[in-house]
């Protein structure tokens, strides 16, 4: 009985990737063009997410920082999501809402990147942060589901919108990191070509 729930997590989350990549390919490829259009220009990434959204922002950083899977020059990001000292001061004096919003405002430059993850796309510290790198002018790629939420509308035509075409928050979690992967593939592969796997 165990095992049989265990093993459709297994199969719902299969058929959610197979069902998400032609939907997903796009917009994804789109992430990767303007990511590529950042760090090849002296740019950066700033990801933010809560959760294990907050996890996916520090598990991409870790690899545009250090490598993903093949030797390659060190690729600018930083995760807001980790310096405790920042999150709680911020919080403590002025309101969850803007632990992230106001990390861009110090830290962003136009033609940045801001990594904006929310299963929900409601959180209002992400949809913050979205506000705040349009002001400094940078370009956001937001990852989502559930419709894709408050975010939908907060997205430019210039940003990238990978939306998960589910509502269950872990299944959505789960095609992220699967998308976030993708991304970092295909940096590489621009960047060093695509001889390798
Ligand atoms: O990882 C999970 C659920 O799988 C949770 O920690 C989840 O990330 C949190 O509830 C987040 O606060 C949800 O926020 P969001 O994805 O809607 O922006
Ligand atoms: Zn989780």
């Amino acid at each position: 009985m165990l095992e049989q729930r265990i093993q459709q997590h297994f199969i719902d989350s299969a058929d959610l990737k197979y069902q998400a990549a032609p939907i997903l390919s796009k917009p994804i490829a789109a992430a990767v063009q303007a990511l590529l259009a950042c760090v090849t220009s002296g740019g950066k990434v700033l990801a933010c997410g809560n959760g294990g959204s907050a996890a996916d922002a520090q598990h991409f950083s870790a690899e545009f920082v250090g490598r993903f899977e093949r030797e390659r020059p060190e690729l600018a990001a930083i995760a807001l999501t980790t310096d405790s000292s920042i999150l709680t001061a911020i919080a403590n004096d002025y309101d969850f809402s803007v632990i992230f919003s106001r990390q861009v405002r110090a830290l962003g430059q136009p033609g940045d990147v801001l990594l904006a993850i929310s299963t929900s796309g409601n959180s209002a510290n992400v949809l913050a942060a979205i506000e705040a790198a349009h002001e400094r002018e940078m370009v956001v790629v937001g990852l989502t589901g559930h419709g894709g939420g408050k975010m939908s509308h907060a997205l430019r035509d210039t940003d990238v919108h990978i939306c998960v075409p589910h509502d269950r928050t872990a299944r959505i979690q789960e095609v992220h990191i699967l998308a976030l992967h993708c991304i970092c593939d295909a940096v590489d592969a621009q960047l060093l070509g695509d001889q390798e796997t």
